[in-house]
C-alpha cells in the first residue's frame, strides 16, 4: 500500500489495494497514498492505480467473455436508440475509426443493469448483471477513495459528502477492431479530453492508451499491467479545482497487428438532476482568479465538439 513514485517511462503509480473508505483513513499510508494522487494529477493529470480488489477472474469474465459477448449481441443496435434508455444505451461510432462504445448510467443499481441485460438478452443475463454490479460495487469504492484524496488535498474535505452526493457513477464498454477499412490509420480513439470528474481505464492485456504530458510535447504509454488500472481526471474535474487538476489529452492507438481490444471506463459525472459545475469560492482569489464560470454539464457534453475545449464555452 502507499505510493511507489513516480515512472519515467510512464504515469506515476500508486497502490491503493490496501486502503478503503472504510479502512486506513487518516494512517500514515493513507497520506502518502493522497500526496501521490495529488501531485500525479496536479503533473499529468493521471496515475496507475494498483488495485488488486478486482482480480483477474472479475477482470477475465466481464472483459475476456462478457464484452465480448455483448457487442456480438445483433440486439446491441437498440441500445444506440436513446428514445429506448433515454439516460443510458448511448452508442458512440466516429467515422473512419475503428471504435464503438456503449455507455451504461448507474450500473450500481441491479435493476438498471438487468433492466440493460435483457435488451441483449431478452431471457436476462444473471451472468452479466452480477459481473457488471460486482464490478461496478470495488470500482465505486476505488473512484470515492481517489475524490476524498482529491479534496483532501485541497483542504475541502468538508465538501466531500455533498460533492459525492452531487455525482453519478457510469460505465462505458468500448470495441476496438482493426480491419481493412482502416486505410492502415493506427489511431483507434482520437486525442481528446473526457468531460468526467475522473475516469477510471481498464485496458485488459491490450495496450494503446496514450496520455500527452502536461506540456504536450510528449506521449506517455499507459501500460496495461494485470492489476492496474489508468486514472484519468476530466474537465469537470478541472474546473471544479480551479485547474489545480489537470484534464489529459489522450488517444488510443491501435499499432499491434491485433484484430480486437476491448476496455471498460469506469466514471464519475454530475447527476442528471443537478449538472452545475461551480468552483467552490475557497479556490478562488487573488492569486487564482476563477478559471471556469460556472456550467452545466450535459448542455456542454452536447456542444463540446463545437466548441473545441471546456476554455472556449466557459472559460472566465
Ligand atoms: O479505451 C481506452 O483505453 C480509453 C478510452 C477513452 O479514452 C474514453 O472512452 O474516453
Ligand atoms: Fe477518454
Amino acid at each position: 500500500m502507499g505510493s511507489l513514485g513516480g515512472n519515467s517511462n510512464g504515469l506515476p503509480k500508486v497502490d491503493l489495494s490496501g486502503l478503503g473508505p472504510k479502512c486506513g483513513l487518516g494512517t500514515e499510508a493513507w497520506g502518502a497514498a493522497r500526496s501521490t494522487v495529488a501531485l500525479a494529477l496536479q503533473n499529468y493529470g493521471g496515475f496507475e492505480v494498483v488495485y488488486d480488489r478486482v482480480g483477474p477472474d472479475l477482470r477475465n469474465e466481464l472483459l475476456g467473455q462478457l464484452v465480448p459477448e455483448m457487442f456480438s449481441k445483433p440486439a446491441v443496435r437498440v441500445l444506440s436508440d436513446e428514445r429506448q434508455l433515454a439516460t443510458h444505451g448511448v452508442l458512440f461510432m466516429r467515422a473512419g475509426l475503428p471504435f464503438v462504445a456503449l455507455q451504461l448510467a448507474q450500473p450500481n443499481c441491479m435493476n438498471v443493469v438487468q433492466e440493460y441485460a435483457r435488451i441483449l438478452w431478452p431471457e436476462g443475463n444473471d451472468f452479466f448483471s452480477n459481473t457488471v454490479k460486482k464490478y461496478a460495487g470495488q470500482m465505486e469504492e476505488l473512484i470515492q477513495m481517489i475524490h476524498r484524496m482529491i479534496l483532501e488535498s485541497l483542504g475541502l474535505e468538508n465538501h466531500y459528502d455533498s460533492h459525492m452526493k452531487s455525482l453519478i457513477n457510469s460505465m462505458r464498454f468500448l470495441k476496438y477492431y482493426k480491419d481493412s477499412s482502416d486505410n492502415g490509420s493506427s489511431i483507434g480513439l482520437s486525442s481528446h479530453q473526457d468531460s468526467t470528474f475522473i475516469s477510471i481505464v481498464c485496458q485488459h492485456n491490450v495496450e494503446g492508451l496514450e496520455v500527452q504530458t502536461a506540456v504536450g510535447d510528449e506521449w506517455i504509454y499507459a501500460t496495461p499491467f494485470a492489476n492496474t488500472f489508468t486514472v484519468l481526471a476530466g474537465e469537470a474535474f478541472m474546473a471544479w479545482t480551479n485547474g489545480r487538476i489537470h484534464a489529459p489529452i489522450h488517444r488510443v492507438k491501435l499499432t499491434k497487428p491485433i484484430e480486437k481490444r476491448y476496455t471498460v471506463v469506469f466514471s464519475t459525472t454530475p447527476s442528471f438532476v443537478d449538472d452545475m459545475i461551480n468552483t467552490p469560492e475557497e479556490l478562488v482569489d487573488a492569486q487564482n482568479p476563477l478559471l471556469f464560470k460556472p456550467f452545466k454539464y450535459y448542455d456542454y457534453v452536447k456542444v463540446k465538439k463545437d466548441f473545441g475545449s471546456l476554455k472556449a464555452y466557459c472559460g472566465a
